[in-house]
């Protein structure tokens, strides 16, 4: 009953969150792209940090910029052929905020350096490896930050589990496994982008950021691919993956994501709506992380000891530090994004290498599987 009304208040808040009052020089960010996502990972985070103000959106129709505009408080609209690069051109934005379709990450973000700009790009951070090599060249050689908004990294739940991993009361790390899916009907529209391969989708490019990132951050190694399988739901689109990995020397693990899980029970008639666990097991025990994805709206820590009783713990907030228990994943990861433009060092960080690694893991599954990379930008900076 507690957890409900807390779950209850939790996501009350972080929905409609509070107004701070803002400083007066706070980072201007612009987005590129009136994407479903860009209210719940910028907008409304940005309402609840004093050193932030979200200043312009574009979107490939005038109209639906300014339609984004009015609902979200974005004073700068721009559509059009030139709408994205009049926000890039904007000099009242310090920061562009990449929500376009994957295949476009690459050749926006480029622009959006080459104009001077941090970049805040969405997950996964290009089409594949090479495309993310030469975005963090770029953005180094300009010093500017970019970071792959892979917001897991900056919740308290993760840092938790790492915790108590390198606590090392469970044990050395024998395996993990994580299964990743969720049920198509629900979850995806109509034409989406996901599922679309010239735009960079694919069920892997959708969901694998988050298991493979979370397993690098918990062994605080990169692993090789062993082997990866899939299942097609259209040319060249995997609906399944399913791939084994060795982390040095060796820690081996699994990953399965599937965009359209089966449903359960007689003739598979139940859906099943949702399934994001991934499980680290140790020589004296184990952990398992329930919704590690969406950690802000629910999750759960189980421990289970070999000797002794198991329990369950939530991490909204960290001990130490800021954050609240409403604060969303994306908020503590604007957190992290302010302070390294404003030169601080910030509570967590992702490296060039974790965004590089893991698009060389997604290229390598698929290249196992059968299918091809996802298709190379043809813009050449
Ligand atoms: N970190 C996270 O938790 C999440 C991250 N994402 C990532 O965010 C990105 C956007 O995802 P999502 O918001 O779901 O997608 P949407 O389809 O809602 O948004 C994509 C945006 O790209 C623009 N766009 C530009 N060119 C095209 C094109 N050729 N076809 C379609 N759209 C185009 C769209 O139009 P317009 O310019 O007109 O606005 C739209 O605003 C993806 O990279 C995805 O992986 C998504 C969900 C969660
Ligand atoms: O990044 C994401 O996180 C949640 C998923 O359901 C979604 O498809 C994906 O884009």
């Amino acid at each position: 009953m507690f957890s409900l009304i807390s779950f209850v208040k939790r996501v009350q808040k972080g929905s409609n969150p509070p107004q701070v009052e803002k400083k007066s020089d706070p980072i201007q960010f612009g987005i590129l792209g009136a994407a479903r996502i860009a209210p719940d990972a910028l907008v409304k985070p940005a309402r609840y940090h004093d050193d932030v103000r979200v200043v312009a959106v574009a979107a490939r129709s005038k109209q639906r910029a300014d339609e984004f505009g009015k609902t979200w408080n974005v004073p700068s609209t721009y559509g059009g052929d030139n709408g994205y690069q009049e926000l890039i051109d904007d000099p009242e934005v310090h920061v562009v905020y990449n929500a376009l379709p994957n295949a476009l990450h690459f050749e926006w973000t480029m622009k959006a350096l080459a104009a001077g700009k941090h970049v805040l790009c969405e997950k996964p951070i290009a089409s594949n490896e090479e495309e993310t090599r030469k975005m963090f060249e770029l953005a180094e050689s300009k010093k500017l930050i970019l970071l792959e908004a892979w917001q897991v990294r900056f919740h308290p739940a993760i840092q938790r589990v790492k915790q108590i991993i390198d606590e090392g009361s469970l044990g050395k790390m024998v395996s993990m496994s994580s299964d990743l899916g969720v049920w198509n009907d629900v979850f995806f529209v109509k034409n989406d982008i996901r599922f679309d391969y010239s735009l960079g989708g694919g069920g892997l490019m959708d969901m694998g950021p988050y298991p493979i990132s979370c397993m690098r951050y918990l062994a605080s190694s990169n692993p090789t691919v062993d082997s990866a399988k899939t299942i097609i739901r259209s040319e060249n689109i995997d609906r399944l993956i399913d791939a084994k990995l060795t982390f040095p020397p060796s820690l081996p693990a699994t990953i399965k994501t599937d965009s359209a899980m089966e449903g359960w029970g007689p003739f598979k008639l139940f859906p099943q709506w949702i399934k994001m666990v991934l499980r680290v097991d140790c020589e004296d025990g184990a952990i398992e992380i329930r919704n590690f994805v969406l950690p802000h709206v629910w999750h759960s820590i189980t421990v289970i000891p070999k000797k002794g009783k198991s329990w369950v713990e939530k991490a909204y907030k960290p001990k130490e530090g800021l954050g609240e228990e409403w604060w969303s994943a994306y908020r503590y990861q604007l957190e992290a994004f302010v302070d390294k433009v404003r030169g601080r060092e910030p509570q967590a960080w992702r490296s060039a290498e974790d965004s590089i690694d893991t698009m060389r893991i997604i290229d390598t599954m698929y290249t196992m599987s059968g299918l091809p990379l996802r298709p190379t930008s043809a813009y050449t900076p």
